[in-house]
């Protein structure tokens, strides 16, 4: 990448154009981490723009404590680099998070960080991408008069901002004005330490809300769980093997539908049968539903176990908030000295990308996978496939491919262009 000039014109006179000669890729996530080093091994150089000033600033800022993978190891490594063999099956949130740095430090992907993508435009006229970014850093030094902004040109675009860029924090009658408690959302928890004693009441029942509301327990506080509508829970793992690894075996051989009915029966028999606790199955099966609506099945990892003991408490949906009370739709009234909102994440792109025609308005890809990762004019999508990071690593792997197979042709052309001068200088 090179400075091009400073430009004057419609936006602040501080910003500086810089002209990337390899794509802009916008997230420093497992999946822009993983697209910028199947690049690096095409020899295709990149720009990675991060927000914040680390990589993979979900593990590392935005997750509790005892948090660990909950798929086998074997499904969450990215491209070109496994897992170290000493790690257990199920890597912990810190030896995941050492994984990632390796992984930047063994490709030198350097990103740049604290910067913030703000909108990203195509230009017609030039057939390039414009990716205006201002700086993030935060302190005293950070007055609007010296906020750095940066307009990238490129000629691809990866997206790689993720699933779970933004909080979803839904408005409750009460919650912000009269409830008056300490109210967070799940990626601000880090640990029950905090919470020894207190009543939570823990708004969501996905992996997020399950293992937080078991985390608390671990730390004997006394979790109420809000589950408004209906949930999958099925164990991690059926007769000591992965459930996740036995359903994709599964999946080779059977339909999604007969798939399903076998991981229902499956659960039924590990756990019987679970409305008695005031928990409801919804009525498609949990990978169709994963696959249709992106709704992750619960993979229990002991939550379960105490809603059967009454250690965790099921609750209905709320109706509102009191001065440290919540009310909920039968008219039961709970007295609380906390909230956790573990009501899910959703993705940013809209807020910044000006496409409609590949990204839909919730921020996804409008087509589904297999044909996620790739739009027009240069435009890339990794990690919005709803497969975790295995579909990351499979999308930055086509992603890489096809931009490194443009690189190649338009090198080869400029130096036939470059030889042909040369061979046309020296005839004379
Ligand atoms: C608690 C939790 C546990 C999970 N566990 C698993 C698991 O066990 N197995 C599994 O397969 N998947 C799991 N997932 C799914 C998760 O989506 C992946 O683990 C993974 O983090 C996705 O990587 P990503 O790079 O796509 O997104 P992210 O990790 O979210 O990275 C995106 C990056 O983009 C940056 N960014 C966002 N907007 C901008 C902007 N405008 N400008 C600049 N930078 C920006 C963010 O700061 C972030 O660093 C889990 C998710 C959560 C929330
Ligand atoms: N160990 C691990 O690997 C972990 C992985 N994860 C992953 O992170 C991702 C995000 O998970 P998670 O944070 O649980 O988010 P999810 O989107 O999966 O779940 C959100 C939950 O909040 C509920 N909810 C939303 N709004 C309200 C409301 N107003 N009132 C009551 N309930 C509400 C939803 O209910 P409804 O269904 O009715 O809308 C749902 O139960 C998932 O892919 C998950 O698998 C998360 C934690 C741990
Ligand atoms: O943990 C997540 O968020 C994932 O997306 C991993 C995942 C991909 N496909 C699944 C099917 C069932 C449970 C978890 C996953």
């Amino acid at each position: 990448m090179f400075h091009v000039s400073d430009h004057h014109g419609d936006f602040s006179s501080r910003t500086r154009c810089v002209w990337v000669t390899g794509p802009v890729i916008v997230g420093a996530g497992p999946s822009g981490l993983a697209v910028a080093a199947c690049l690096k091994e095409q020899g295709v150089p990149c720009v990675v723009l991060e927000r914040a000033d680390c990589i993979a600033s979900l593990w590392q800022k935005r997750t509790y404590d005892r948090l660990k993978l909950h798929l086998p190891k074997k499904f969450c490594q990215l491209p070109k680099l496994p897992f170290p063999e000493d790690f257990p099956e199920y890597p912990s949130k810190k030896q995941f998070i050492s994984y990632l740095e390796n992984y930047a430090k063994k490709f030198d992907i350097n990103p740049q960080f604290n910067e913030s993508v703000q909108s990203a435009k195509y230009d017609e006229t030039c057939g390039l991408w414009r990716v205006r970014t201002t700086s993030t850093t935060t302190g005293s030094s950070a007055t609007a008069s010296n906020r750095a902004e940066v307009e990238y040109i490129c000629q691809w675009l990866v997206v790689a901002t993720g699933e779970n860029a933004e909080n979803v924090v839904p408005e409750i009658e009460g919650l912000s004005h009269e409830f008056a408690g300490q109210i967070i959302h799940a990626c601000e928890y880090k640990s029950g330490e905090d919470y020894r004693g207190k009543r939570v009441l823990v708004v969501g029942c996905g992996n997020s809300g399950m293992e937080l509301s078991l985390d608390l327990c671990n730390h004997n506080a006394f979790p109420s769980m809000v589950v408004r509508s209906s949930v999958h829970i099925l164990p991690r793992e059926i007769f000591g093997r992965s459930t996740f690894e036995l359903a994709v075996m599964l999946m080779t051989w059977l339909p999604l539908w007969l798939v399903d009915k076998l991981l229902l029966i499956m659960a039924w028999l590990v756990f019987g049968s679970m409305s008695n606790y005031g928990i409801q199955r919804p009525s498609m099966g949990p990978l169709t539903l994963k696959n249709t609506q992106g709704k992750t099945p619960v993979l229990d990892i002991g939550a379960l176990e105490r809603i059967k003991s009454g250690d965790i408490k099921v609750v209905p949906a709320i109706k509102r908030f009191f001065k440290g009370a919540v009310q909920f739709v039968n008219g039961e009234v709970l007295e609380i000295d906390s909230v956790v909102l573990a009501t899910g994440y959703r993705s940013n792109v809209p807020s910044w990308l000006q496409e409609t025609e590949f990204f839909s308005k919730n921020g996804f890809p409008k087509t589904p996978f297999p044909n996620a990762w790739k739009g027009k004019s240069g435009l890339y999508a990794v990690g919005f496939t709803r497969r975790g990071l295995s579909g990351a690593a499979s999308d930055a792997t086509k992603i890489a491919e096809d931009i490194g197979k443009m690189w190649k042709e338009e090198t080869k052309q400029k130096k036939t262009t470059k030889a042909c001068h040369r061979r046309c200088i020296s005839q004379f």
